[in-house]
């Protein structure tokens, strides 16, 4: 793959992330949901977008399943495709950012180091990890695409939670019981969102 290139230089625009940010009315920043397949992350963001949204707040989802059509289609889910995954929407998120959006992810997102790359590359404070803490056996017991019962068959390898690592954040900005009522899990949002004067009290 093709590095930095040093003759390719940054260019500084007239409108900058603070101006959009204030014609938004609002700042710029990436919900980063990580948790087990099954825990909740796309009903719940899908679910604080829809908020957001009546709340007149510019916001965009990107979700793993469908990333992994387009953007990501190459991508499977070796570690080291996995990462590339991550990096590519991090880059995505960061742009989107800086086009002064409040942008949810819902990503397994299994490895520290990767969660890590990517909160280094926004500002400090515009980048809040949510992990959606959802036992493994629950999200068994969900199983809405029959992918735990594919694994534990034997029919999908290097499945996260069976045969394929899942590191929990250490310290997330938040943590969110996965079995609670969704309706709970978005005011909690909410709140910090308002807490951290990215979205109006
Ligand atoms: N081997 C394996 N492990 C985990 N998940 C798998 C696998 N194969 C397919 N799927 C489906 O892909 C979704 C996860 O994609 P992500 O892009 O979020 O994964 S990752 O962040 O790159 O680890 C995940 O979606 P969610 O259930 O919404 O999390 C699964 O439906
Ligand atoms: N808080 C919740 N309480 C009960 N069921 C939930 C909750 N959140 C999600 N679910 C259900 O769990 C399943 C997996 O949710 P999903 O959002 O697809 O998870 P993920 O995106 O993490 O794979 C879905 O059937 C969804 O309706």
């Amino acid at each position: 793959m093709a590095g930095h290139d040093e003759n390719v230089v940054w260019h500084a625009h007239a409108v900058a992330q603070a101006d959009r940010e204030r014609q938004h009315g609002h700042q710029g920043a990436v919900l980063w949901f990580t948790g087990l397949s099954g825990s909740g992350k796309s009903t719940v963001a899908g679910a604080l977008e829809q908020a957001l949204h009546q709340l007149g707040v510019s916001t965009y989802l990107l979700d793993g399943d469908n990333v992994r059509h387009g953007l990501c289609r190459d991508l499977g889910f070796s570690d080291a495709d996995r990462r590339e995954n991550i990096r590519r929407v991090g880059e995505v998120a960061r742009l989107m950012v800086d086009a002064g959006l409040v942008v949810l992810t819902a990503f397994i997102s299994p490895h520290r180091a990767e969660r890590q790359m990517v909160r280094e590359l926004l500002a400090p404070g515009q980048f809040i990890e949510v992990f959606v803490d959802t036992p493994l056996a629950v999200c068994e017991a969900r199983d809405p695409k029959g992918l735990y019962k594919k694994a534990r068959a034997g029919e999908l390898p290097d499945f996260t939670g069976i045969d394929a690592d899942y590191e929990a954040p250490a310290r997330p900005e938040i943590q969110l019981d996965g079995e609670q009522l969704v309706t709970i899990l978005t005011a909690q949002l909410l709140d910090l969102l308002r807490g951290r004067d990215i979205i109006k009290a």
